[in-house]
Order: structure tokens, then sequence, then C-alpha cells
């Protein structure tokens, strides 16, 4: 089904007072929303001090979020262990962007440098009951063999990780949507309704020349989907763009945190209120950085366009997640 989301943001109510609100990206504790708190002021207060960070740097930080770290340690571990494979075994895995294994320099963010220095490694939800000719972005798995990488350590952990990934990310859209006032939550239920959402293992090694800056990690780009929700290994080398003052601004890692962004889908479906925003990846922690963006793109039939009614052309989230996916791989 086609869904168009006009009607649903009342962006009109919440309007922006004073002056311009400095970029920031807080750390916001989630747990008062989570635990159902019947304290008002202290959900307002995660309400908006989420609403601001989307409508300055698009990025912001959750603790509180209930992911336990015994989760977070399994996906890291199965990370490693995948990157850690043969070259040979790896190539077994490797598919379409967008599943299975991506080799190093398969994708280039940024035009006019190298291509990234990151191997990465995509899957989905499983589909029960799949069948050819599949669909973009509804195709099957591409899991390593048991023998090189068991159930329990891998597949099992990771399907896990997704679905708390998957519970998550509806949440913070339901904060997304209280920051604007949403009055009928039945097309936020649509857009939700058996998402396009992905969990992306990815490995950079430590950068090979500090003084080389057509090398990147990842090069400067802006995600795709509605949003991003991320784990890394403690090691820094997420960068944000301040866009006023164009300085790049270190995400500092925490151990306890999760770091979440604005996509663009967001971006155009909120005209603009919430910011998908700069970002790229230099590794210049000296470490093997391990990282494990959660890319929730919602709905694929869902039709995308933007509250204002501005739109010149209106696209699905299937339409618009293959042309980004085809200009950067
Ligand atoms: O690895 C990171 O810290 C960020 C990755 C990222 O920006 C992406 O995959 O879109
Ligand atoms: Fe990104």
């Amino acid at each position: 089904m086609i869904t168009a989301c006009r009607p649903l943001f009342l962006m009109e109510t919440v309007p922006m007072v004073g002056r311009k609100p400095e970029f920031s990206i807080p750390v916001v504790d989630m747990s008062a929303y989570l635990h159902n708190n019947r304290d008002l002021d202290e959900l307002d207060s995660v309400v908006s001090q989420i609403r601001l960070a989307c409508s300055t740097s698009g990025f912001f930080q959750i603790v509180g979020h209930g992911i336990s770290q015994k989760m977070q340690d399994s996906v890291l571990c199965a990370s490693k262990a995948l990157f850690s494979l043969g070259e040979e075994e790896k190539l077994k895995l490797k598919a379409k962007p967008g599943v299975g294994y991506e080799t190093f320099g398969s994708q280039t963010l940024e035009a006019g440098k190298k291509p990234d220095l990151k191997e990465g490694y995509f899957f989905s939800r499983e589909i029960p009951g799949l069948q050819p000719p599949y669909k973009p972005f509804c195709t099957p798995n591409i899991w390593p063999e048991t023998n090189l990488l068991p159930e329990e350590e891998f597949k099992s952990p990771l399907l896990s990780y997704h679905t708390a990934m998957h519970e998550l990310a509806v949440r913070i859209l339901d904060l997304l949507a209280r920051g604007l006032n949403i009055s009928n939550t039945s097309i936020m239920k649509d857009f939700c309704r058996e998402p396009i959402a992905t969990v992306r293992l990815l490995h950079y090694p430590p950068h090979p020349d500090i003084n080389d800056n057509t090398m990147v990690g990842a090069g400067a780009h802006t995600d795709f989907g509605a949003i991003t929700i991320l784990l890394t290994d403690g090691n820094s080398g997420l960068q944000v763009l301040n866009q006023s003052t164009k300085e790049w601004i270190d995400v500092p890692p925490r151990s306890d945190a999760f770091v979440v962004n604005i996509g663009d889908l967001l971006q155009t479906w909120t005209s603009g209120h919430y910011k998908s925003n700069i970002h790229r990846v230099i590794n210049t922690s000296g470490q093997e950085r391990y990282s494990v963006p959660f890319f929730f793109d919602g709905n694929p039939e869902f039709l995308v366009e933007p509250l204002d009614g501005s739109a010149t052309e209106k696209y699905t989230v299937r339409e618009h997640l293959l042309l980004r996916y085809k200009q950067s791989f």
C-alpha cells in the first residue's frame, strides 16, 4: 500500500523562537520514556532534548536505552570474527550492495576522495517464505558457513540484535514524532510496517597516513534513510560537520551510548525541520575500529513527500534507496 504522510505533523504548533539554537550533539537519557515513567516533565525533557538536537546537528547519543552490554559485546565479537576470516571465505559472502560482504574500496561516499577504507557486511531480518524474484532490499541474507562461524556465535546473536534495534528504532521514531506534535499515529505505523532495516558490520583499519587527506574511512556523506543507530567499539573516528562554522566535530565514543542520527528521508519528510547532517569517519585512533550502524529506512512502498506540500516529485522509500545505493557503490 502506498501512503502519503502530509497530514501527520502539526509543525506550526512548535515554532522556533529566539536566537538560533547552538549546534550540539547531546547525550540523552531515554530511561524515563522506556520505563513508562508517568512524570510528564521528564518525558517532555527527553522529547525536547531530542527535538533540539535533530533541528541543529541532526545527531544525539542515547543512554538508558535498555540494550544490554552483553548483547553489544556479542555483536562486536561476531563482527571481529567475520572480518578475521580469510579473503577467499569473505568473498563467498559477496552479493549486491546492501546484502552480504562488501570488500575494501567498494563504496566511495565522497567524490574526489579515494574509495572508502572500510570493509563491511550487511544483513536484514529473516523474511519467512521469501521466494524469487526478489524485490530490491527484500533478498535473503547470506550467512557464513557454520563450520567457520557457528550459528550461536554469529547468526543468532546478530538476528537478536536486529530485533532489539528494530524495537529501539520504533521507540526513537515515536520520540521524534512527539517532538513534532504528531496528531495521527496511524501513518507512523504504516511507515514502520515491514520496514527495510539493515545492520551493517563495519571494520576500519588504522588510517595509513594521517597527512594524506585523500584517504578516508567513510567519506563525507548523509545517511539515506530515516534514522541510523550506531554502536561503536569505543575507538574514535566519527566526525559531524558543523555547517555554520565548517568545522568537523568529533563524536566522543561512549561505551554506554548509541549514536543516533537523522537520514535524508526524514529530513525530506519533515521539510527540513530535522536535519540529515554530513558526517565522515577517519580512523586516527591507531587501532582497528569496528562499528555497527543500524539503518531504519521504513516501509519500501511508503510514499515520501514533504509536509509543506513543496514536492515537485514524490518517491517511494524503495525508489529513493535504490538511487542512493547506485550513486555510491
Ligand atoms: O562507522 C561509523 O562511525 C559511521 C558509519 C556511517 O556513517 C555509515 O555507515 O553511514
Ligand atoms: Fe553514515
